[in-house]
């Protein structure tokens, strides 16, 4: 489990992390969506142990993480821009994790090598920028991470080689409760893959939600009344986050469970009712419409 705790972090005048919360729970799978500059690379850093808070406090399974050895030995980190040994191969760099991981399983490794079919002897500073970032998986996955933090994975891998990772990462999380915060750009990415998403903005998180409950809790609903004048006072028993008018229908984004808005809308005469569901896109968007915020690039 990750607790972060009103943490902020500053660079010289920059604040990248500003009095920042967040938990994930063992065994999910989170993800931290952000424009450029939001703050995501700080906080994931400090998670993993490598730059420390200035204020807050950051843990992982209740102990400190901040150059905490044997937290670090169960936390892997892939960050956006991959290091590996100069010169080293493929074999050298998994003995580097063996020597370093206590958890590291050299069965899972060679298990996993017909999924990545790069060979041994290859040196990764060679190999493709979507090679190298394969590479990276293979290792952290075969050093058996409680916790796995992932700054950008997606990036320079190809649409089947990004199925075979989700697929692998939903395994590890189902058969050992690996515990995932992975942040991205792009919400359609991550989507599938996430069973919490939390927006952040100038180093704040605006808005978090766990992904069951809003795609069972928030509908669009198309309307039009016999009676337009019972409008207003049909409406005020919604929960409506986002309305808009085309003609005499009523297009709503209404919050609520499906049985209580059919109830509540058959309660008066309609001549046009349908109740659609909403993609997750969507339904940030109206989401953070409703505090104020202009999102969509951080979602398309
Ligand atoms: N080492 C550093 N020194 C000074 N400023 C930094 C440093 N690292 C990050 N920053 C600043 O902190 C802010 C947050 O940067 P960060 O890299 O955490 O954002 P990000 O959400 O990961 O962005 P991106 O999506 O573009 O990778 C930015 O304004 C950045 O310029």
């Amino acid at each position: 489990m990750i607790q972060v705790l009103s943490v902020s972090k500053q660079y010289n005048k920059q604040l990248a992390v500003n009095d920042l919360s967040l938990t994930v729970k063992k065994g999910s799978i989170y993800g931290l969506l952000g424009s450029n500059g939001a703050g995501k690379t700080s906080l994931l850093k400090m998670i993993a142990g490598i730059n420390r808070q200035d204020k807050g406090t950051i843990k992982i399974d209740k102990q400190p993480a901040f150059e905490n050895i044997p937290i670090k030995e169960r936390v892997a980190f892939i960050p956006d821009v991959l290091y590996f040994f100069p010169q080293a191969t493929v074999a050298q760099m998994a003995a580097q994790y063996k020597e370093y991981y206590p958890n590291w399983n050299q069965q899972r490794f060679e298990q996993l090598k017909p999924a990545f079919k790069i060979e041994l002897d290859r040196k990764v500073h060679r190999l493709s920028k979507g090679m190298k970032r394969q590479v990276a998986f293979w290792l952290a996955l075969s050093a058996m991470p409680d916790v796995l933090i992932l700054d950008e994975p997606i990036d320079g891998l190809d649409p089947v080689m990004r199925q075979k990772i989700k697929n692998l990462l939903f395994q590890d999380v189902a058969e050992r409760e690996m515990t995932v915060l992975i942040s991205s750009h792009n919400l359609r990415e991550i989507e599938d893959l996430c069973d919490h998403v939390g927006i952040m903005h100038q180093g704040k998180i605006l808005i978090e939600k766990e992904i069951d409950d809003l795609k069972t809790d928030t509908h669009k609903v198309q309307l039009a009344l016999s009676d337009p004048s019972q409008e207003e006072q049909l409406f005020n028993k919604l929960n409506i986050l986002h309305q808009e008018k085309r003609g005499s229908v009523s297009l709503l984004i209404v919050k609520g469970r499906e049985d209580q808005i059919h109830e509540i809308i058959h309660s008066t005469e309609v001549i046009l009712f349908d109740l659609l569901p909403l993609t997750l896109e969507e339904i940030f968007i109206y989401e953070m419409e409703d505090v104020g915020y202009e999102i969509e690039k951080i979602l398309l």
